[in-house]
């Protein structure tokens, strides 16, 4: 049935035929995917499947050679700026360094950047420093705010270069959702991450979509991907080779071969 144009899929992000090349080598080789609002999506493959890529394209760090981008129903064109102002936020595999004293200082500022995109400008100058001063108070409540949610609210003062990878990762995370995103791409959310942590990352996702945000999580590793996501699709040598809910997926004898080709052991597969 075609989606209509209130309805999840319709609302959230469309990939069509996406294809990327890097000279002779087809990195991402028509891949078609969606990823519903409300749902959180996975997007699993071994090393080299090409789900970096993908996400560089939807994020609009990268040009695809084909293919279509499309978010609630509306075409993505432009940089990774622009596109971030239409809504999608992402994390990256290797987090980069978080660039602020402190760590609610690298999210506040995140904040900060999205408030001033959102408001208007006030109409005299002592509007405009009242607005700023206002918003950059409101910026440091949403940063403690965003630290707590990601399970990092006792960091919020440490010294941003000094904190653990981990810490690093979920303050990345923290700084994606302060724009206010509708789409959400997080490559490898889970690697250097504790048990606890992982949990608590799981739930947050899980909160994020019932919420209404379109999450798209990209890993190598099947079992934390297939227990939070709604639809899992299967990326191996850059082609979708597999979609469907995780039991389905866990089932499929593609997902398995592109699993026991990543070297992982098949033993992982078992029941949710
Ligand atoms: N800038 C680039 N130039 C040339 N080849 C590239 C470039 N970026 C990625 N590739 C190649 O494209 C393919 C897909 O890489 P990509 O990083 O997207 O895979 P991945 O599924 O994210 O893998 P991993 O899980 O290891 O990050 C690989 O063969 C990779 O070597």
């Amino acid at each position: 049935m075609a989606p209509t144009a209130s309805s999840p899929t319709a609302q959230g992000l469309l990939v069509s035929d996406v294809t990327v090349r890097f000279g002779a080598l087809t990195a991402v080789d028509r891949a078609a995917l969606t990823a519903p609002a409300g749902a959180v999506t996975g997007l699993i493959g071994p090393d080299g499947a090409g789900k970096t890529t993908l996400c560089d394209v939807i994020s609009g760090l990268r040009r695809p050679s084909e293919g279509t981008v499309r978010l609630a129903g509306a075409d993505l064109t432009g940089g990774a700026r622009e596109r971030a102002r239409r809504g999608v936020a992402r994390t990256f595999e290797r987090p980069g360094p978080l660039g602020a004293a402190t760590v609610r200082d690298a999210v506040r500022a995140a904040a900060a950047r999205h408030a001033a995109a959102r408001e208007h400008p006030g109409r005299t100058a002592r509007d405009r420093w009242r607005r700023r001063r206002a918003a950059r108070r409101d910026a440091a409540g949403r940063a403690d705010e965003l630290l707590a949610r990601v399970g990092i609210g006792e960091y919020a003062r440490r010294s941003a270069r000094a904190v653990p990878p981990d810490v690093a990762r979920l303050a990345e995370l923290a700084r994606a959702l302060a724009a206010d995103p509708s789409v959400l791409l997080l490559d490898e959310p889970w690697t250097g991450l504790p048990e606890r942590r992982r949990r608590s990352l799981e739930v947050l996702l899980r909160d994020l979509a019932a919420e209404g945000l379109a999450v798209l999580v990209a890993g190598q590793d099947l079992e934390p991907v297939l227990g939070v996501c709604d639809v899992v699709h299967v990326l191996d040598g850059g082609r979708v080779v597999a979609s469907g809910p995780p039991a389905e997926i866990r089932a499929d004898a593609r997902a398995r071969g592109v699993h026991r080709s990543a070297g992982a052991p098949e033993a992982r597969l078992t029941a949710r």
